[in-house]
């Protein structure tokens, strides 16, 4: 062998040494989580079942409760076990407190500058700071307690006046309703009369459009590099939303503005304009003052994560008792004794409805409105459950699956509100119990429930101290359900109502 052949021969050997050294893990990183192969390129997207909720559960009996699936150029991570959950959310909360944002939702958030989906920065625990402490205060929820009540009486004055013994379409109801108390505690006590309606009434007629682009699959989520191409036109559909909606946002902040600047804000009913605005003008404590975008987008998030999901668990709960007949009696019997029958439902009320409060937990543990949570985005490489979730992986929590978990609940299909009355203590909403995470938990935890459970409580048993409610002749109960960023009833609930009450002076 010459001596350029020798040194050839040295110099591969050391690079590839050097490569097989520098490609070792120095240290024994663990293993991803198992899951199934998918084909090269597109990974498992091929193989995406349009209900994700019953294909993550095959996965989960298949390769247990942790997944790993290849979509497109990313990496899915399904968790779906307490103790895992737990791993994400409360041990690594920090590393695993950012979202990952689809496009619609980084257009929807005005490029991210909201609480939903802003990466967990200064400007995030600001919004949430205010949102929590000022807009969701016990003395402003107090203080909007009369505007909501006054839309809750005339849901019921409207079914009494002209839907009695008439099949109702209980979502379209209760999505009004719970819409317009949305809508009018964000500035119902900005724009008022006509233009409000008219304002309220755009605003109402673009929802479904958007929630339904939040939730459909975008090819540009799961190929970053193809997203300037916009193939499915997502982007350019939410766009055309978004500018709607920045319009009614904007006329909305200027009166806004006027009347504060003018002073003409009635102190003791503020809406969370005016709060949000007050801050926003005068604060000259930084740590509290938003800007333009974030104020937008923080109105955007109460419509878009406070409607929707309320609507659908008052329909489930709905559904859930007209499905199991000795429940509703309950629930009946109760309301008659705490309220009494010459009486209408107060907010005051719900801490001695605690039946009634126990149906609407087991409604969200048997339907939660948000079954995967929103995305988990770690912002460095970590080990949960003793498997590798690199950085920037794509982690969903399937609240659903937990909740309905054979080892975890008895008889975990069956509708049994009894299991959270002698657990009330710690099965509540603020997710530190892991098998019981309707709301989320920890850092990203729903803002959002001190506000839900006064509403979801109000309206339910306002239906139902007023009025007595049969299924239409003939028609069966559909239980069945449709997955989109929510998890909805797949077919309407129509169901008849009469009257309750002998007063009749109730009712008007
Ligand atoms: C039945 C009612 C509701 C349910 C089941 C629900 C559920 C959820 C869930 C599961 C999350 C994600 C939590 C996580 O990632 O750990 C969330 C986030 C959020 N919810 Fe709710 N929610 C409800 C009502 C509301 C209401 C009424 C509002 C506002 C008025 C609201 C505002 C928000 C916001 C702003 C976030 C994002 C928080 C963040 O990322 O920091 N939600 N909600």
């Amino acid at each position: 062998m010459n001596q350029l052949a020798i040194a050839a021969l040295s110099i591969s050997v050391i690079v590839v040494s050097i490569f097989w050294y520098i490609r070792k893990p120095t240290s024994k990183a663990p293993p991803l989580p198992p899951g199934p192969l998918g084909l090269p390129i597109v990974g498992y997207l091929p193989f995406l079942n349009q209900n994700l909720l019953v294909q993550f559960s095959g996965l989960a009996q298949k390769y247990g409760p942790i997944v790993k699936l290849r979509v497109g150029n990313k990496l899915w991570v399904v968790i779906a076990s307490p103790s895992l959950a737990k791993e994400v959310v409360r041990d690594h909360d920090l590393v695993f407190s950012n979202r990952d944002v689809p496009i619609a939702a980084q257009v929807v958030s005005f490029g991210e500058n909201d609480m939903a989906w802003s990466p967990n920065n200064s400007g995030w625990r600001k919004m949430r700071k205010v949102f929590v402490h000022d807009v969701l205060s016990n003395i402003n929820l107090d203080g909007s307690y009369n505007l909501r009540k006054d839309i809750v009486r005339k849901t019921i004055i409207d079914v009494y006046s002209t839907k009695i013994e008439k099949p109702i379409e209980m979502g379209e109801l209760i999505g009004r309703c719970i819409l317009n108390i949305i809508l009018n505690l964000l500035w119902g006590g900005t724009i008022e009369g006509d233009e409000g309606e008219r304002v309220i009434t755009e605003f109402k007629a673009l929802l479904p459009k958007l929630v339904g682009l939040l939730g459909k699959p975008n090819i540009s989520d799961f190929f970053p590099i193809l997203s300037g191409l916009d193939i499915q036109g997502v982007k350019k559909d939410m766009e055309i939303i978004l500018q709607s909606y920045d319009r009614i946002l904007d006329v909305a902040i200027a009166i806004g503005k006027k009347k504060l600047s003018e002073n003409v804000i009635d102190q003791g009913r503020k809406d969370f304009l005016q709060i949000l605005l007050e801050l926003k003008e005068n604060d000259e404590d930084t740590n509290r003052s938003i800007t333009s975008k974030q104020l937008k987008g923080m109105l955007m998030d109460i419509v878009v994560a406070g409607t929707d999901t309320q609507s659908t668990t008052v329909e489930w709960a709905m559904a859930e008792l007209m499905n199991n007949p000795e429940i509703m009696v309950k629930v009946q019997q109760e309301l008659s004794s705490v309220i009494g029958i010459n009486n209408m439902v107060e907010e005051s009320h719900a801490p001695k409805l605690q039946y009634l409060r126990a149906v609407i937990k087991e409604t969200l543990r048997l339907h939660p409105a948000v079954p995967l949570l929103l995305t988990r985005f770690p912002t460095k490489d970590s080990t949960i459950g003793g498997y590798s979730i690199p950085k920037n992986t794509t982690v969903f929590i399937n609240a659903c699956s937990i909740q309905r978990d054979p080892s975890i609940w008895h008889n975990p299909l069956k509708f049994k509100p009894e299991r959270f009355l002698d657990t009330e203590e710690k099965m509540d909403f603020s997710g530190n119990t892991f098998s019981y995470i309707p709301f989320g938990s920890g850092r990203r935890l729903c803002p959002g429930t001190p506000l839900a459970e006064r509403m979801m409580v109000h309206l339910l048993a306002s239906l139902l101290h007023s009025f007595e409610w049969k299924l239409p002749k003939g028609e069966t109960l559909d239980m069945s359900e449709k997955f989109g960023i929510g998890l909805k009833k797949n077919t309407p609930l129509f169901v008849i109502p009469s009257l309750r009450l002998s007063n009749l002076d109730l009712y008007t």
